[in-house]
């Protein structure tokens, strides 16, 4: 219902211009490097039930070798990442471990319009524009580790950092983790399952907000009330 284009638009104007009646909505997921965003988000992706798509950021880090251009990332130049941002096509942008990390903002703005929703790993830098920008459309959820040995224990099991940027990620987690009072939500990822269900319930709770689905169910309530 969430995502019904309003079939019947009521002059030529409204015809060449259908609108959705739902905006998507931003679920951003952010934590200290290794805490688990990114394994949440392959398995928030693998459930085609949710219908979410991730946004892929344009980086100037060097590619890791699990990953792909345009999956994970699309790499870039220092002088390429400048340029989007001087053309203001970035949504947001943050310098994160020494590397710039940006939003592009086309895909996001045609989801949205859409009425599908978009899922995000960035950092709070990020989640602060967004926010600012759209207060409305997001929901912020900040991961934590279950202590800071299995954090270190995570980055270095994951093997894909030399040890010198593990090092540096493991300091900068500490100034990460004194974010976690500006998020709507905070999930322990201790067990992967459960902060699987436990982002799952709060993207269902969210689209069931009142506010988000306003039209639809006030339209719903009229045939509701009109049966005999
Ligand atoms: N609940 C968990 N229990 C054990 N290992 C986990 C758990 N969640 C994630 N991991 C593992 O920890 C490592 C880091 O996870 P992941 O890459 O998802 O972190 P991240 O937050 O995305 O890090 P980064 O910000 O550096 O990209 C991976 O090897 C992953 O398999
Ligand atoms: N503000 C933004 N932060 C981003 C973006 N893409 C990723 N990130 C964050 O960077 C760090 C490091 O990521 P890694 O892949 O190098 O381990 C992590 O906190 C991400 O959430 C972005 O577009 N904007």
């Amino acid at each position: 219902m969430r995502q019904t284009v309003r079939a019947q638009a009521k002059d030529e104007k409204q015809t060449s211009n259908a609108l959705v009646e739902h905006r998507g909505l931003m679920l951003i997921l952010s934590s200290p490097s290794g805490a688990g965003k990114t394994t949440l988000t392959r398995l928030l992706l693998q459930d085609a039930a949710l219908d979410l798509k991730l946004s892929i950021s344009v980086t100037t880090r060097a590619r890791r070798t699990s990953e792909m251009e345009g999956v994970h990332y699309y790499f870039v130049s220092k002088p390429e990442f400048e340029k989007m941002r001087a053309e203001k096509s970035l949504l947001e942008w943050a310098q994160v471990h020494g590397n710039f990390y940006g939003t592009p903002k086309g895909p996001v703005e045609a989801r949205l319009s859409q009425g599908h929703d978009m899922l995000f790993d960035i950092d709070w830098q990020g989640t602060q524009q967004v926010q600012k920008s759209a207060p409305k459309d997001v929901v912020t959820i900040f991961i934590l580790p279950p202590s800071m040995k299995e954090l270190q224990a995570r980055l270095e099991r994951r093997a894909e950092d030399p040890p010198d940027i593990i090092a540096g990620r493991l300091e900068n987690a500490r100034h990460e983790i004194e974010r976690w009072t500006m998020y709507d939500y905070v999930i322990v990822n201790q067990d992967i399952q459960q902060a699987l269900n436990e982002v799952k319930s709060i993207l269902i709770a969210e689209r069931l907000r009142r506010a988000r689905q306003q039209d639809s169910i006030e339209r719903f309530v009229g045939t509701l009330l009109s049966e005999k």
